[in-house]
């Protein structure tokens, strides 16, 4: 499976966000989307789930031009997890993860008894089994983002689209929620996600775009394209990407940003904060 962007320009009310975007991810990829707040990473998201009808180029899934599918085909194949949120309603976590399944239902159907097994299996896989009489809103931070990736499984999608997946999740979640995204690749999910953080690239990707004002700034291996250059292009932030040697696994790189501090003339030096 391959989801397949085509020079594809998008944005509202015929005003281009986002221009000439083109890429690919296959079954078992993570890529992971980079760019400054507004560079049009949602926008490209929503036109990718249908949301939003594209302004030019083509999105093929398996080969086949989905930009003509209705909604509920593009939710049989992709799933779309948002930033963690809180429901107007107090769901319990079940119900939640129940309604991954309303892309499979007919109008009027009741979930069967296979949907509500898929449920339990997508509730096992995070290990969040035992939440599932627990009121939604009254779970955690990290929790919650749990329940909404189940939630998108239950959809049993080819590809995962995620926004942010570890906005306002302490540093502890957000290492659980990134292991689980990792696992999930390695089931042969095909995994797009936006961040904030150059590490979850270099961390956790298998390809990296930067979006830099609507426009592909790089695209490629984190190596290639997480480098100290392209982020100070990037974020306006002097950084240095340093090697770590961590026993038992392959060399990590992570990314750590330098601030030059005035001080007097004689003691002045580089800090990094
Ligand atoms: N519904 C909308 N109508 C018109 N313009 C919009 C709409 N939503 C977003 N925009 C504009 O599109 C541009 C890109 O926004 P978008 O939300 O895609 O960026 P982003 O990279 O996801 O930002 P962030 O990192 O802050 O979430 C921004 O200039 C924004 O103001």
């Amino acid at each position: 499976m391959k989801l397949t962007l085509k020079d594809v320009t998008c944005g509202y009310w015929g005003r281009a966000v986002v221009s000439g975007v083109s890429m690919e991810v296959e079954s078992g990829e993570i890529m992971c989307l980079l760019g400054p707040n507004g560079s049009g990473k949602t926008t490209l998201f929503k036109t990718i789930l249908g949301l939003i009808k594209p302004q030019a180029g083509e999105i093929l899934f398996g080969g086949e031009n989905i930009c003509d599918w209705s909604q509920a085909r593009i939710a049989r194949v992709m799933g779309y997890i948002p930033q963690a949120h809180t429901p107007p309603f107090p769901f319990k976590v079940l119900d939640v993860v129940l309604m991954g399944r309303t892309a499979h239902l007919g109008i009027f159907a009741v979930p069967s008894p296979e949907d509500k097994e898929i449920v339990q299996e997508a509730m096992a896989a995070l290990n969040i089994s035992h939440l599932q009489d627990r009121v939604y809103t009254e779970i955690s931070g990290g929790e919650r983002q749990l329940v909404l990736i189940a939630r998108a499984l239950a959809q049993q999608p080819q590809v995962l689209i995620m926004d942010e997946p570890t906005s306002s999740l302490d540093f502890g979640n957000q290492v659980m929620v990134l292991s689980h995204i990792k696992r999930l690749a390695h089931t042969g999910l095909a995994i797009i996600m936006a961040s904030h953080f150059p590490d979850h690239a270099l961390l956790y990707a298998s390809k990296v775009m930067l979006l830099k004002k609507g426009q592909v700034y790089s695209l490629g291996r984190p190596e290639e394209t997480v480098t100290e250059e392209n982020l100070k292009s990037l974020y306006g932030v002097d950084v240095k990407i340093i090697r770590a040697e961590i026993p038992g696994c392959s060399e990590t790189r992570v990314c750590v940003p330098v601030s030059r501090q005035i001080l007097p003339k004689d003691t002045r030096r580089e800090e990094t904060c």
